[in-house]
């Protein structure tokens, strides 16, 4: 007998892919008419233009059926709640889930960073994060490399986000949240603010971001140690800073002085990441170390911080699309990242030892 209480009871489990809850627990299920053997689900969108319309069509049908088998036919009618309804469902989640950076958040920041541009930071926030995600980690992704965003071009997620009454909703991609400032921008357009507008925007893209209750935000930082470095290690006092660098002598130096800076704006040190430290030739299966060995290790023991891992140069991670240690989970490289993971998730005492201060 299919009852209007045993539907609801199958609907408890869909989800609203962007808020994260039951569409019974956020009040979106209308009615439900039952007809002989079909039954038709009212549900109202939290916006009318919502993109997952696609979604509940196929999800709330999938869901009714397999869990009532007399139903032979499930119809879904969607409607928009109105503008005091939607507000109270995003009010609602808004204060059962800490920010992010505040205290009672489980969710663990780690502070992907480097000295110089274009050492590879984008490429280890973006493997590592893939790297957790793959774990069943609940993983969100923050590209904070305001001018030199590169995570939606790496990534194929350049959609714009949906926003319900300021609440902005991360993009999915490849099992983890994802949002950069280059989802609000064009994609090649400049980002000309400075000062109290960037600090202004990191918040939003913290506080105003529906990023839920995440098991690890990475956060792609900008090269070097300006104005954004300070207003994130303010909002974000407890999140692990891991430093990449590459063999190269110059890049080295220069990662010395952000590591050091670090230190002053009270951001902690994980580890070292050396990336493009070698060549694991396919042919005779050995490493070869291209540019110098030991700079990871040098620069780590400087900082009194551990090297965490040494990722080789490979083709792959220089192609855009899906993470290389999710296409390629075998490679090389995607075994230091598994490491690196390993070294992260497995010691999390490791990483809150306090750098050296330096005067
Ligand atoms: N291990 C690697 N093997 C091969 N190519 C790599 C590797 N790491 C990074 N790359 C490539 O090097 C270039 C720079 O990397 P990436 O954009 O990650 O650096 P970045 O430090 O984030 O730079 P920026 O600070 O300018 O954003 C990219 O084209 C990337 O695909």
């Amino acid at each position: 007998m299919i009852t209007r209480d045993s539907v609801l009871e199958a609907l408890r489990a869909v989800e609203d892919p962007e808020l994260h809850r039951s569409i019974v627990d956020l009040e979106m299920v209308r009615g439900i008419d039952i007809d002989g053997t079909e039954v038709t689900v009212h549900l109202a969108l939290t916006i009318a233009e919502c993109p997952l319309r696609e979604y509940f069509h196929r999800a709330v049908p999938e869901r009714v059926r397999s869990q009532c088998p007399e139903v032979t036919a499930v119809r879904v009618e969607l409607s928009a709640m109105t503008e005091e309804e939607r507000a109270r469902v995003v009010g609602g989640v808004r204060v059962t889930v800490p920010r992010i950076g505040e205290s009672g958040s489980s969710t663990r920041i780690i502070a992907v960073g480097s000295g110089k541009g274009g050492v590879g930071k984008s490429t280890v926030a973006v493997n590592l994060a893939a790297t957790l995600a793959a774990r069943g980690h609940r993983v969100g992704l923050l590209d904070a490399d305001i001018w030199g965003f590169s995570v939606p071009h790496l990534l194929g997620a350049t959609g714009r986000p949906t926003v319900v009454d300021d609440l902005i909703m991360p993009l999915q991609a490849h099992g983890f949240a994802v949002l950069s400032i280059g989802n609000f921008v064009p994609e090649d357009g400049p980002v000309v603010w400075r000062g109290p507008m960037l600090h202004k925007a990191l918040e939003q893209l913290l506080g105003d971001v529906h990023w839920d209750d995440r098991d690890y935000l990475v956060v792609d930082m900008p090269p070097g140690t300006g104005d954004v470095s300070i207003s994130l290690a303010q909002f974000l006092p407890n999140a692990d800073f891991l430093l990449v660098t590459t063999p190269h002598e110059s890049a080295e130096r220069v990662a010395l002085r952000a590591g050091r800076m670090m230190a002053k704006v009270g951001l902690r040190l994980a580890g070292v990441v050396e990336n493009m430290a070698s060549f694991v030739c396919g042919d005779c299966d050995r490493e070869h170390d291209l540019f110098g060995t030991g700079a990871g290790a040098r620069l780590a023991e400087l900082l009194d911080t551990p090297l965490l891992a040494r990722i080789p140069l490979e083709p792959a991670f220089a192609t855009t699309g899906t993470p290389t240690v999710l296409a390629h989970p075998e490679s090389a490289g995607s075994t230091r990242f598994a490491e690196l993971a390993d070294a992260i998730s497995a010691k999390p005492s490791l990483l809150h030892r306090p750098l050296p201060l330096f005067t």
